[in-house]
């Protein structure tokens, strides 16, 4: 089995609706993001799934949150854009992503809201 992680990041504006304290305000961070796919099967070339199309799937779907206010997006229409919400919406966009189906499996997204605090989603293989 292998494994492979990239990182990128996005800055956007939130707020945790209901928090009993200043994270209710309109807030930001810059979010980083690590995702972890895995996979035994290697191509022609070697490789589980080429590093430049599992970065270039990240940076697509993290695009369409960066410089946003993220409580305004679809996703987080009816859940709070935490860090734990942000973490399940990109593990499935990503899952779903045609660079990464039927090439491997997403193992986790890890998204840390600041350099102090991460929270990591995870589903069966
Ligand atoms: N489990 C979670 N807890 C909190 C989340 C979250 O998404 N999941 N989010 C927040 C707020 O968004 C807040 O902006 C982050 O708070 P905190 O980690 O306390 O950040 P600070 O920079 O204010 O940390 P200090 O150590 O207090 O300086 C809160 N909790
Ligand atoms: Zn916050």
């Amino acid at each position: 089995m292998f494994e492979l992680s990239v990182r990128d990041d996005f800055g956007a504006a939130h707020r945790i609706i209901g928090y009993p304290g200043k994270c209710n305000n309109l807030h930001g961070h810059n979010w980083v993001v690590e995702a972890v796919v895995c996979g035994s099967k290697l191509n022609e070339l070697g490789m589980l799934i080429d590093f430049k199309k599992l970065k270039g799937a990240l940076k697509e779907i993290i695009g369409e949150l960066d410089h946003h206010y993220l409580n305004e997006l679809e996703p987080f229409s009816t859940a709070n854009p935490s860090a734990e919400n942000i973490a399940a919406y990109l593990y499935h966009k990503l899952s779903q992503h045609e660079n990464i189906k039927g090439k491997c499996h997403v193992k986790f997204v890890k998204v840390w809201e600041t350099e102090k605090s991460a929270v990591s989603y995870c589903e069966e293989a």
